[in-house]
């Protein structure tokens, strides 16, 4: 079984967000398993520097106005396929400029990138190496299930995976002679959506198969709320979108032998005192309050809710809790947690950027991590934040609600409890989350017991590796006429 999985940022060489993780960690375990995966990613310069000696396997001299070249070579665990354009890639920022806007001409980049998945998938490698299957992710990749069916490339079979419906891919509808779409396509029952092109659609409805990151937002896709316009096309899908949760990499992320913490484990947990010790000395916080440290690490966009943290962080500072938070995004909520720092330094501890390492600190030494999204298709951190005994407070959707066990009086009862759940947006369910998280951290043993629960909750992607193979084999059979694919939710 041949797969070709082709996404825009991939784990350890170019990371933005969560699609990184998941782009890298789900081959390593389909790989594990026997699946020969090789991973296309855009040559930007993290990815290039590493695989500048490798074979180049495909080529083609004009991709929408530049070479293309794609080398191969074995990185960090994968087998990576880099897409050398350096007039699209060779750049500072993946998706935006330095100055935080789109970069102007990200229809083609992308477009190129799918188009080489396609083109990868049409002709093979110079090695002999031909997909069964493209493995697309997200709207970056979205137009690849439409090229390959545009060109009658029949035999390789798609599947295109949502990790974010509110990022689309939508450009002028002028793009697209130029982008080399079908002008057939160009309706609603295709890649048209309000007069423009739309990037996910075109993969929504091209693709032989749809797969979301969470059973619940599986189901929240297809209403209004959370379909971003698309929930029609999903809904219309003869097979709508499955949902698998996400793993984690648990070797990457394992408190016993992460490189970046003292080690530690469900059973010995002074190194995670330790921890938390060190992390109050990063941020010069007061190592004599007696609340719970809560942690943060996030992309700061309106999805994540973190404005909702904001209106209620006095009233957690006033009973001795403190927060670290790591982030970067929306302009005004980074200015807003710095000047939150400096109006409470000794409690709260600001990082405006990206730091991976200090992310793994994060996880293993704060008490809870808070989690209070407004959508989540996923979610990695609470699962991060379970591997390493904090405890998640989470708005109860998406992934959010698949992976964490609310400490409600049935769960405490049944001592299976693992982290906090609180309705999506509300700012008062949040503060009565908190107030709940300051309670049991006051009792003692029922805050080891849900320590211990988290940090042995399975997490890792031994069982969604499984599901994806199940899918992957029974979209071949399909493909090979045996009999019609039949998904389950
Ligand atoms: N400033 C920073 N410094 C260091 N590390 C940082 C960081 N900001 C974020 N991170 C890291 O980035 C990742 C974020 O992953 P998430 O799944 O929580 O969100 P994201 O919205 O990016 O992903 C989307 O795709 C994933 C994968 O499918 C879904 O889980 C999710 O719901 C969906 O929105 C984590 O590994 C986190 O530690």
């Amino acid at each position: 079984m041949r797969v070709l999985f082709v996404a825009s940022e991939c784990v350890p060489l170019v990371k933005t967000g969560g699609l990184a993780d998941v782009a890298g960690a789900l081959p390593k375990a389909l790989t594990s398993r026997g699946v020969d995966v090789r991973v296309l990613l855009p040559g930007y310069p993290g990815v290039t520097a590493p695989s500048a000696e490798g074979e180049a396997v495909w080529r083609e001299a004009d991709v929408f106005g530049q070479p293309a070249t794609v080398r191969r070579a074995p990185v960090g665990g994968l087998d990576v396929l880099a897409l050398d354009m350096p007039a699209y890639f060779e750049r500072d920022g993946l998706y935006v400029t330095p100055e935080g806007e789109d970069w102007p001409d990200n229809p083609f980049r992308f477009a190129a990138l799918s188009w080489v998945a396609a083109g990868i998938a049409r002709d093979g490698l110079a090695d002999g190496w031909r997909p069964d299957i493209v493995h697309a992710h997200d709207w970056q990749t979205g137009l690849a299930p439409l090229y390959l069916q545009d060109w009658g490339v029949r035999d390789v079979a798609s599947i295109l995976t949502i990790h974010n419906m509110s990022y689309q891919g939508v450009c002028e509808a002028e793009l697209r002679r130029d982008l080399k779409l079908p002008e057939t396509g160009f309706t609603a029952q295709g890649y048209e959506f309000y007069g423009k092109v739309n990037f996910l659609k075109a993969g929504l409805i091209h693709s032989d198969l749809v797969t979301t990151v969470s059973p619940t937002y599986a189901r929240e896709l297809e209403s209004p709320e959370f379909g971003w316009g698309l929930e029609g096309v999903l809904a219309a899908r003869q097979e709508r979108a499955i949902g698998i949760l996400n793993g984690i990499d648990t070797e990457l992320w394992d408190p016993m032998s992460d490189p970046a913490v003292p080690s530690f484990t469900s059973r010995s947990l002074s190194g995670r005192k330790a921890a938390r010790k060190a992390l109050l000395q990063t941020f010069s916080l007061d190592a004599g309050r007696t609340g719970p440290l809560f942690g943060v690490v996030s992309r700061l966009t309106d999805q994540k809710g973190l404005d909702l943290l904001l209106g209620i962080l006095p009233d957690m500072l006033r009973v001795d809790g403190s927060l670290v938070l790591l982030g970067s995004g929306d302009r005004r909520l980074e200015q807003a947690f710095l000047t939150a720092a400096r109006d409470h330094a000794g409690s709260v501890g600001v990082r405006i950027g990206y730091d991976e390492d200090l992310a793994h600190r994060i996880y293993a030494g704060s008490d809870a991590v808070l989690v209070p999204s407004r959508f989540e298709p996923c979610g990695l951190t609470q699962m991060y934040a379970m591997r390493y005994g904090a405890l998640p407070v989470v708005a109860r959707t998406g992934g959010l609600a698949d992976t964490v066990i609310d400490a409600n009086s049935a769960a405490v009862s049944a001592g299976v409890a693992t982290g906090f759940q609180f309705d999506p947006g509300s700012r008062e369910a949040f503060a009565n989350a908190i107030a709940k998280v300051f309670a049991v951290f006051s009792e003692r043993s029922l805050w080891r017991q849900m320590q211990r629960n988290a940090m042995r909750h399975p997490v890792g992607w031994d069982g969604p590796a499984e599901r994806y193979i199940d899918l992957y084999a029974r979209l071949m059979a399909a493909k090979e006429g045996k009999k019609r694919f039949s998904g389950t939710r």
